[in-house]
């Protein structure tokens, strides 16, 4: 991947879904190479819309999308798997596999890209370690408790080191207090360099964190703002 200064640029972007919704309506913003910003708004106010773009899983109806300075829509279908690979993803229902060990699950991305058992499994060790669950990798996810297995998934998101991490809801399931670890996770990678863009719901957990917000309603950015921590 190129290393711009704009890791992630929305120009105008607009979504229509085939029954004529307007998912997105003209959306612009930029985020900076490890800049942390949260996206937040009402259930069904486009934040997953946003997020699926981003990754290629659904095309815009009109507008630009560059991520790592690759400009989107001149992908081709044979670059989308490296565009992937530079950006991890996590969900609020982990999709973890229970019929494998955390160490296994977490080195799903790994087999793709075609490292050497020992780098792999050096990798995982060190992505495990990162969210506090070296100690687990024998286990099976089932054996874990809610927050233990979204730690999974976030290691399994930064297993190949994207510089861009997307997150969905990560914290949907869980109280505040695993909300706070999870989300200090997410501020620990940004700290790192890696530019982090987190959905969420969750406007007391933004507040106290004090980064950037992008609020979206009825698929409008009707705020782009940083937040002074509470
Ligand atoms: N494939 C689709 N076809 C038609 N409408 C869609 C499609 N996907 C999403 N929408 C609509 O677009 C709007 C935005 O949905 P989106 O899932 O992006 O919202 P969200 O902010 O992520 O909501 P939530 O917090 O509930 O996940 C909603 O009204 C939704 O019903």
């Amino acid at each position: 991947m190129p290393d711009p200064t704009n890791m992630i640029h929305f120009d105008t972007i607009t979504k229509r879904y085939p029954n004529g919704h307007v998912g997105l309506n003209q959306i612009s913003f930029r985020l900076d190479r490890g800049e942390m910003a949260f996206l937040t708004g009402h259930s069904g106010a486009g934040k997953s819309s946003l997020l699926k773009l981003i990754i290629l899983m659904d095309r815009p109806t009109s507008g630009g999308i560059q991520v790592g300075g690759y400009q989107l829509s001149k992908l081709r279908r044979a670059q989308i798997p490296s565009l992937r690979r530079n950006i991890g993803v996590v969900f609020q229902n982990h999709q973890l596999l229970f019929d494998r060990s955390v160490f296994d699950n977490v080195a799903i991305p790994l087999q793709v890209a075609g490292f050497s058992p020992e780098e792999g499994a050096r990798r995982v060790r060190a992505a495990l370690d990162m969210v506090g669950l070296l100690n687990k990798e024998k286990q099976n996810p089932l054996s874990l408790s809610t927050g233990e297995q979204q730690r999974v998934g976030i290691a399994r998101a930064v297993v190949n080191r994207p510089p861009v991490l997307l997150a969905d809801e990560p914290t949907g399931n869980l109280d505040p207090e695993l909300s706070e670890e999870i989300m200090q996770l997410f501020h620990n990678f940004h700290q790192a360099g890696v530019t982090v863009l987190v959905a969420t719901h969750d406007l007391d957990l933004v507040q106290r964190m004090g980064k950037r917000v992008l609020t979206l309603d009825q698929g409008q950015l009707i705020r782009d703002c940083q937040v002074v921590s509470a």
